[in-house]
């Protein structure tokens, strides 16, 4: 039986793009489209499907809530693995509509914030709705009586709905790009790859001067390089925050795991989220060399002379 996985859909998102761009042999019928990003966790949690796709962070607009609010709190789910896809908007209607009948447009949170200033520049008067994807708006407007005269959507969502593109590359920054992240039940992990990506989420223990710097400095003093960084509240009062981390390398590696070590002596909790192959890691110009010190072979090496001097061992 073929592996079944769950994505924010319906499909034409852009979320369904990075799941074929993950899993390329991946039948249509293997996908399984969910209405939200919770929809997918739930999915791969009751194991329904064997893993899942959703959008992790935007270059433009940030982290997506739901998504990290489902790493941070639900029940722990690992990254397996991610891709970034770029993402265009085109401006899609019905056939026969000019721009100037759109006068309510509807999209995907993150879409209509990184369309702000052309909506603003060219459509002062419209209105625009949220709703849960690009793809079900493309969805909504293509419907008979639909509420939406358009939909910010990508490319494969005008095509999939029999929608005209009114107005292509609509989006503020031609560069805009969003990470995915491929989500399965807890397991073995990836083996690691020599480029890789660990992701966490670090809780604070009572707030003092300086808890966020030893944070910090566990990855510091071992030369592992800091990739992201998210605040995020807990939800147990203001000024209670967790940071959600994302760090080059393998847990697999003697630095990483001993930073990670770190972080839990100084962490009140922390929550693995997984290591899995960076998805930029071919187009790193300069491959990252721990300094003296802080190689996988200094680490063991330090490991094994305590080792014999805690047997009295003194060479
Ligand atoms: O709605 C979609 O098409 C999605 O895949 C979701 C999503 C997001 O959550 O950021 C993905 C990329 C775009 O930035 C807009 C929307």
């Amino acid at each position: 039986m073929s592996n079944r996985y769950a994505y924010l859909g319906p499909e034409g998102t852009f979320t369904e793009a990075a799941l074929r761009a993950l899993m390329p042999t991946a039948s249509t019928g293997d996908l399984v489209p969910c209405a939200g990003v919770d929809m997918v966790f739930a999915a791969v949690r009751r194991g329904e499907v064997d893993g899942g796709v959703v959008p992790l962070e935007n270059s433009v607009e940030g982290g997506v809530p739901a998504t990290t609010a489902e790493l941070v709190g639900g029940d722990p789910l690992l990254i397996a693995a991610e891709v970034a896809v770029p993402v265009e908007f085109t401006l899609f209607a019905r056939e026969g509509t000019t721009l100037a009948d759109v006068k309510r447009v509807a999209s995907h949170s993150h879409a209509l914030a990184q369309c702000r200033g052309w909506l603003a520049a060219n459509l002062p008067d419209a209105e625009t709705f949220t709703v849960s994807s690009t793809a079900a708006a493309a969805q909504a407007v293509a419907e008979p009586g639909a509420p939406y005269d358009a939909a910010v959507s990508a490319r494969i969502a005008g095509a999939r709905y029999g929608l005209a593109p009114l107005v292509e590359g609509v989006g503020d920054r031609t560069e805009a790009a969003t990470r995915f992240v491929y989500l399965r039940r807890p397991g073995a992990l990836p083996e690691p790859t020599g480029a890789d990506r660990t992701s966490l989420v670090a809780f604070l223990p009572e707030d003092h001067p300086g808890a966020l710097v030893e944070l910090l400095n566990q990855f510091a003093v071992r030369d592992v390089n800091l990739t992201r960084l998210e605040s995020r509240p807990t939800g147990d009062g203001l000024g209670t925050y967790c940071f959600f981390m994302d760090a080059d390398g393998h847990v697999a590696e003697a630095r990483v795991g001993e930073a990670l070590m770190g972080l839990r002596r100084v962490c009140e909790d922390v929550r693995f989220l997984g290591s899995y192959p960076r998805a930029d890691a071919d187009s790193d110009p300069t491959p990252f060399v721990p300094r003296a010190g802080t190689t996988n072979a200094d680490f063991h090496e330090a490991e094994q002379w305590l080792t014999r001097i805690r047997s009295g061992i003194v060479d």
